[in-house]
């Protein structure tokens, strides 16, 4: 019954906007805006058609979230010929204490979305500006959010708190945890193809531009190196992941920054950016001889190590270590180091395997297996929307 909807997924970021529509639950065209605020850029892939559609965007349509989709609109509309709209899902970044579940969008729920902003200035504001562009494009047609912290709702009170005065935590300065719709996604597809590694102890460590690294037992979260914001935990692209929160107050007193500067530093200057001085970018990191290019990507890597170690510790032991995300994915060598000289928990890899990316890339006989397995939010907001319109 799910299968006989058209479902249109935003997934809308801090410089791009991946789109998916969806008829009868099987991808029909797909794509992505990219370079927002930059060099504003179309991707579009209609399947089955070999060629894709490309266009670059003026200054004035790539200006926004909402003038780029406008943009777009046409060239959906031709690609989409013949399709239909039932609905569209968003990818909503945070969900604060209120939301567990994905909800259908109204007027008094995108208040509530707009309160949590400041809890995640890279990805909030992009996440409703989608929101408010697929309204107006889209009059009458049901919108759902799926949120990135909904899987973590449950996570145990300890991962829950930081050890600040209680009525904090009251007031929602919790752990939320992120990357709930990938996390989601994996479990899924373990519980279907992998029922042992999926009632197992597991880590999956999610490495995109954003990255974070999560336990989680028959498929529920127990803990996740994100926090209150999506700053906490691993390095990221221009994330700094965690520090001593001394730093930010010397940053504001010593040096006299201003909130919005700090801010600034350590979500949009920091993480492979700062330390490496030279990309975001893993792939063009992998690429470099530099030395700090290097000195990046071992802090990136140490960092993995430490919180695998960690999670092993929480969990009681690793059964499964699943990679996803655009590094996860597809570097062979950031795996490689994380997994080096891990025998002491039973994992190691196979060479080969891995260089290959294989689904299964462990050794002959380690105890613990290691996955790679591409994630798929748009996929997982699919579902959640399906599933809503169906119980509506
Ligand atoms: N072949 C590759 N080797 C190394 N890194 C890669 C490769 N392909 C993609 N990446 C990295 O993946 C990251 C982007 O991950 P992705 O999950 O797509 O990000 P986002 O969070 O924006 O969705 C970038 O750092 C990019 O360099
Ligand atoms: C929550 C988060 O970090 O998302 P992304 O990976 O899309 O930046
Ligand atoms: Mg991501």
């Amino acid at each position: 019954m799910t299968g006989d909807l058209g479902i249109l997924v935003i997934n809308s970021g801090s410089s791009s906007i991946k789109f998916t529509l969806f008829q009868n639950a099987a991808v029909k065209v797909s794509g992505q805006i990219q370079g927002l605020g930059a060099e504003p850029r179309i991707t579009l892939k209609t399947t089955g058609q070999d060629s894709r559609t490309e266009r670059a965007l003026s200054a004035d349509e790539g200006a926004t979230h909402g003038a780029a989709l406008q943009a777009l609109l046409p060239m959906l509309e031709s690609a989409a010929d013949g399709m239909w709209i039932d609905a569209v899902g968003h990818r909503v970044v945070h969900g604060g204490t209120e939301f567990s579940a994905p909800i259908r969008i109204d007027d008094p729920i995108l208040e509530q979305l707009q309160k949590l902003v400041p809890l995640a200035p890279l990805h909030q504001p992009h996440n409703l500006a989608g929101i408010l562009a697929a309204r107006q494009a889209f009059p009458g047609t049901v919108q759902v959010a799926c949120f990135d912290t909904a899987f973590h709702r449950n996570h145990p009170w300890v991962n829950d708190t930081f050890a600040l005065p209680r009525a904090l935590y009251d007031e929602g300065v919790r752990r939320y945890g992120f990357h709930g719709l990938s996390y989601e996604f994996i479990c899924e597809h373990l519980r279907n193809a992998r029922p042992r590694a999926h009632a197992g102890r597991l880590v999956v460590a999610h490495l995109g531009n954003g990255a974070s690294m999560c336990a989680i037992r028959d498929g529920q979260s127990i803990g996740s190196t994100m926090g209150f914001t999506a700053l906490d935990g691993l390095p990221m692209g221009t994330r700094c992941g965690q520090v001593d929160p001394g730093v930010v107050l010397y940053l504001l007193t010593t040096k006299g920054m201003t909130a919005t500067e700090v801010s600034d530093l350590l979500y949009k200057e920091s993480g492979l950016k700062g330390l490496s001085g030279i990309s975001q970018d893993m792939r063009t990191l992998s690429e470099s001889s530099l030395p700090e290019a290097k000195q990046a990507i071992e802090y990136f890597v140490f960092r993995i190590r430490r919180e695998l170690g960690a999670m092993a510790a929480v969990l009681g032991g690793l059964d499964t270590l699943v990679f996803t995300g655009g590094i996860g994915e597809n570097s062979a060598q950031v795996r490689a180091q994380v997994c080096a000289d891990q025998d002491w928990i039973g994992l190691a890899i196979d060479p080969e395997r891995n260089a290959a990316t294989d689904e299964d890339i462990s050794a002959e006989g380690a105890r613990v297996q290691t996955l790679v397995i591409p994630t798929n939010e748009e996929e997982m907001i699919r579902r959640h929307t399906a599933d809503l319109l169906v119980m509506a």
